[in-house]
């Protein structure tokens, strides 16, 4: 069922993916592809296999069956050094953040750095780290603190800036506003939104976030019966006849979240009349 037309300007494709855990299959023939420059969102209930997708494609899964290639790279057959190449040219924001607990954010930050290119200097490290922590958004002075010391949104966004470290073209996003109230969740859509533009982003964003899907992503894709059963925009997916899209755009949660994307558009819209009157 997919919605849109393909391109062939593709930075991730996936075809025929299968993964399969003792009798759990999780991914059946599964396809996606994530073109140059856009804000997917993958969604799909919990356990449907958003996670183990996002790690058959970073290559930290093998799959049963099936091709990964990341630019252009075939994953599964890559030799370690093509593996490395394209490693230093994405980000991960893995669930939770997931920062080393005993570094500060700037050695946090320094760490894909130091892995990658091991003859940087102590100075050009907290430089680097200096920058990229000012670009996230975080206080200058968050750079000695620990993880620990920080607040949900502030840890999100160290994550953000350890995986901006290396300048990727492309970035994976794990659940990034889970557990973020809706005001600290917003204000991150809009740093992704402001990153995508600045840095000209691709961005696999897993999420159940129906505030962030409305916001920031160009194009979504569903996973549900073990593939991806549709990808397009919500217009070009609420017109699909399928249980689960409905369900979960149509819903409650997915009516308000659509009004509030309607709000904030009627607003902008009255500003710009008012600023146009002027
Ligand atoms: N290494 C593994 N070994 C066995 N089973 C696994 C492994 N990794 C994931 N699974 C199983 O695969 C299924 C899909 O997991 P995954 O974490 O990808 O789901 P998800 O869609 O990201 O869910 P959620 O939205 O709850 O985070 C789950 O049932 C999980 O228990």
């Amino acid at each position: 069922m997919a919605v849109s037309d393909p391109q062939s300007d593709n930075i991730i494709e996936v075809h025929g993916l299968s993964n399969v855990f003792g009798e759990q299959v999780i991914h059946e023939g599964l396809d996606l592809e994530v073109r140059r420059g856009e804000i997917l969102g993958v969604v799909g209930g919990s356990g449907t296999g958003k996670s183990v997708l996002m790690r058959s494609i970073i290559g930290l899964q093998t799959p049963d069956a099936g091709d990964v290639r990341v630019f252009d790279v075939p994953v599964r057959s890559a030799k370690e050094a093509q593996m490395q190449a394209i490693r230093k040219r994405w980000g991960i924001l893995f669930q939770g953040a997931a920062l080393f607990s005993t570094l500060t954010v700037a050695e946090n930050v320094q760490v894909p750095l130091r892995e990658f290119y091991p003859r940087l200097s102590d100075r050009m490290l907290d430089e680097i780290a200096a920058y990229k922590i000012v670009m996230v958004g975080l206080p200058g002075d968050a750079g000695p603190k620990y993880p620990a010391e920080l607040s949900g949104g502030m840890k999100k966004r160290a994550g953000i800036a350890r995986a901006l470290a290396l300048d990727p073209e492309l970035l994976f996003l794990d659940e990034p506003t889970a557990g973020l109230d809706p005001i600290g969740a917003a204000a991150f859509d809009q740093l992704i939104l402001d990153l995508r533009e600045r840095l000209g982003l691709t961005v696999f964003l897993i999420t159940h976030d129906l505030d962030t899907l409305h916001a920031i992503c160009d194009r979504v894709a569903v996973l549900a019966d073990r593939k991806v059963v549709a990808v397009g925009t919500i217009p070009e997916l609420l017109a699909l006849d399928h249980a689960w899209i409905q369900e979960y755009f149509r819903g409650p949660r997915g009516r308000a979240a659509e009004e509030a994307v309607e709000a904030e558009e009627a607003r902008n819209e009255l500003a710009a009349q008012g600023s146009a009157d002027d």
